[in-house]
């Protein structure tokens, strides 16, 4: 079975309800709290796990009850954990998300431990990134870290998958040869200096040598752009309940269909079933579905 290593951020989501956004200096009553996990790495691993996929993950967290909880979260889901280091002098990665009734939102995020998954971690856990043969990197790590992993995975001929979210420049040489890039329609902007139109932007990243660029469209599906081919995945068209986390099922998914020999135009397809599935339910990692209800929608497409 291949393997798919992701090397990523996990964060504990607390959503707080408020009647309104507070303004400057304004206190606000909350109407209750919810704890959430998240983090686009830990999203993303369980998300592949969750469709069978063989995953690992190298991620870092706080010592405290958070770090726990997230860590059986990754256990439960099947994600081998050997890698997940537990920090003494930060916290778990937290994200509060303030949720109003109008459904505004602000989000503050304290990085905590996921800011200190430095390279020397990287080093350490070699013998696991090693042998892999796809491996998933989000930004929410520091950026001298992605590189390292961009890098040592050149080296080691594992295909990289980079959803560079929240997106940030990163130089033509480590972009060059990189396997596959996902941005939504803001990253893209932001990585090409908003210079044309989507596709215009994408072929400029292929044309510094990442060999697929799979630019994700929200309702309007995906578009991937290769050495053979531009087109056009249509999204499905499911009842949109909650979009969070719509982008990590697709990159989850799109990894384990590779993984299992699928060829790019089907992973596509099968991803944007994943993804679709995932808007129509409610909630992040809980809106992620299994591979049972992937599959019956993928064999009825
Ligand atoms: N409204 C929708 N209806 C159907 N499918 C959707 C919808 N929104 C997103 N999707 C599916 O999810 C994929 C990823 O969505 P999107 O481009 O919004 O990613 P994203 O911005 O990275 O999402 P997020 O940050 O919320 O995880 C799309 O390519 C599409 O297949």
């Amino acid at each position: 079975m291949k393997k798919i290593v992701v090397v990523g951020s996990i964060n504990m989501d607390v959503v707080i309800r408020v009647p309104h956004i507070p303004t400057i200096g304004e206190t606000v009553l909350a109407k209750g709290q919810q704890l959430y996990g998240g983090g686009k790495g830990a999203n993303q691993a369980i998300a592949a796990s969750r469709l069978g996929g063989n995953v690992y993950m190298i991620g870092r967290l706080g010592d405290d009850a958070y770090g726990k909880k997230l860590y059986n979260e990754l256990v439960n889901n099947n994600v081998k954990v050997k890698a997940v280091e537990y920090d003494t002098n930060f916290p778990t990665g937290t994200a509060y998300i303030c949720v109003s009734d109008k459904g505004d939102n602000t989000i503050v995020v304290n990085q905590g431990a996921n800011g200190r998954l430095d390279i020397e971690q990287i080093k350490r856990y070699e013998c696991i990134l090693q042998d892999a043969d796809y491996c998933i990197l989000q930004m929410e790590i520091p950026i001298s870290t992605i590189e390292y992993v961009i890098d040592f995975c050149k080296k080691k001929n594992i295909k990289v998958i980079l959803n560079p979210a929240p997106a940030h420049l990163l130089s033509d040489e480590t972009l060059e040869g990189i396997y596959m890039i996902l941005p939504n329609e803001t990253e893209l902007a932001i990585l090409c200096n908003n210079s044309g139109t989507i596709e215009d932007m994408a072929k400029s990243l292929h044309k510094k040598g990442i060999e697929n660029v799979i630019v994700t469209l929200g309702g309007n599906g995906s578009m991937l752009v290769n050495e053979k081919t531009t087109k056009h995945f249509p999204a499905m068209s499911f009842p949109v309940v909650d979009t969070t986390a719509a982008g990590d099922a697709f990159v989850g998914a799109v990894t384990v269909g590779l993984s299992e020999g699928m060829d790019l135009e089907k992973a596509i397809e099968f991803a944007t079933c994943a993804a679709g599935i995932t808007v129509s339910r409610e909630g992040a990692q809980a809106s992620l579905p299994d591979r049972k209800m992937v599959d019956s929608y993928f064999s009825m497409r």
